[in-house]
C-alpha cells in the first residue's frame, strides 16, 4: 500500500481530488467504483468544482457504488442513492443510466445483487474505487467475518455500524439493520483503489490496518493483498499508530 501522510481532513480531500481528476482524465472510459458516508464528502465536492472550471467530464465515465441499505427508496433522504444525487451526481454531467447504485427497495435483492455483479463485469471491471473505512475495519458495508471471497451480498449491519451511522437518521430505530454491499472480492478485483481515512475515530482501525495481521475479522486488512492501493490519510488517523 503507498500511504499518503496529510495534515488534515482538508488536505485529504484536496489529494484525493487530485488523484481522482488524473484518472478521469487519463482514463478513456473510466469506471469508477464510489464510497458514501461523510469522509468523501470533500472529494466530491471539489470534484463538482473541477467539472465547473471545465477541468473534467463525466461524459464517458461509469460509476458502480459500494452500497446501498435495505429497505430505502431512492427519494429516501438517508438512502446512498439519494446521497449520490445531491452530492455528486446532480451537479456533473453524467448520463443517469451509467450510475449503478443497489436497489435496496428491491422485491427481489439477490437478484439485485447479481445484477450489481453482472454490470460491473459486463464494462471490464472498475478501474479506480474509492474507499472509506468503518471503525471495525469494514469496506463497503462488509463487516467483520465477512469472507474475503463474498461478491456482491445482502450483509447484516453490525450493532457499532447501526451506532455510528445513527447520526444521519431521526431515531437509532429508523437505522436499517440489512445492506446491499459489493463483496470484498468484488472490491479487491478492482484494478486500483483509494482508500481516504480522517479524523481519531479512525485511529484504531488505521493502527489495525498497518500493523496487524491479514484476516476476515478486519475487512480492510485484505487491502494489503492487492497490488495498486494508495491510502490518504491524515495525521488524527495516524494518532494511534506507533512511529508513524
Ligand atoms: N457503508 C459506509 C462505508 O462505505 C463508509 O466507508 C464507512 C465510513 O463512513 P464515514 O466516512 O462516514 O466515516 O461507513 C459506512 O457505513
Amino acid at each position: 500500500m503507498n500511504v499518503i501522510k496529510v495534515k488534515d481532513y482538508d488536505e485529504m480531500s484536496e489529494k484525493a481530488t487530485e488523484f481522482m481528476v488524473d484518472r478521469i482524465n487519463s482514463l478513456e472510459n473510466p469506471v469508477l467504483g464510489l464510497a458514501t458516508g461523510s469522509t468523501p464528502e470533500g472529494l466530491y465536492q471539489r470534484i463538482i468544482e473541477k467539472h465547473q472550471q471545465n477541468e473534467i467530464s463525466f461524459e464517458n465515465v461509469t460509476t458502480f457504488n459500494l452500497d446501498e441499505y435495505v429497505g430505502l427508496e431512492q427519494n429516501d433522504p438517508n438512502s446512498y442513492y439519494y446521497f449520490m444525487n445531491e452530492k455528486l451526481f446532480r451537479h456533473v454531467d453524467i448520463a443517469i443510466d451509467r450510475v449503478h447504485i443497489p436497489n435496496g427497495a428491491a422485491t427481489d435483492l439477490k437478484k439485485e445483487c447479481m445484477e450489481h455483479e453482472r454490470a460491473i463485469e459486463q464494462v471490464g471491471g472498475i478501474d479506480v474505487q474509492v474507499l472509506g473505512i468503518g471503525g471495525n475495519g469494514h469496506i463497503g458495508f462488509n463487516e467483520p467475518g465477512t469472507s474475503f471471497t463474498s461478491k456482491t451480498h445482502i450483509v447484516d449491519l453490525d450493532e457499532s455500524t447501526i451506532q455510528a451511522n445513527a447520526r444521519f437518521f431521526n431515531s437509532i430505530e429508523e437505522v436499517p439493520t440489512q445492506a446491499v454491499s459489493m463483496g470484498i472480492e468484488t472490491i479487491m478485483n478492482s484494478k486500483e483503489i483509494l482508500l481516504l481515512v480522517s479524523g481519531e475515530a479512525k485511529a484504531d482501525a488505521m493502527a489495525k490496518l498497518l500493523n496487524g495481521e491479514v484476516t476476515e475479522d478486519f475487512p480492510a486488512s485484505i487491502l494489503k493483498k492487492h497490488e495498486n492501493v494508495t491510502v490518504i490519510v491524515d495525521e488524527a488517523a495516524l494518532s494511534g499508530v506507533e512511529g508513524k
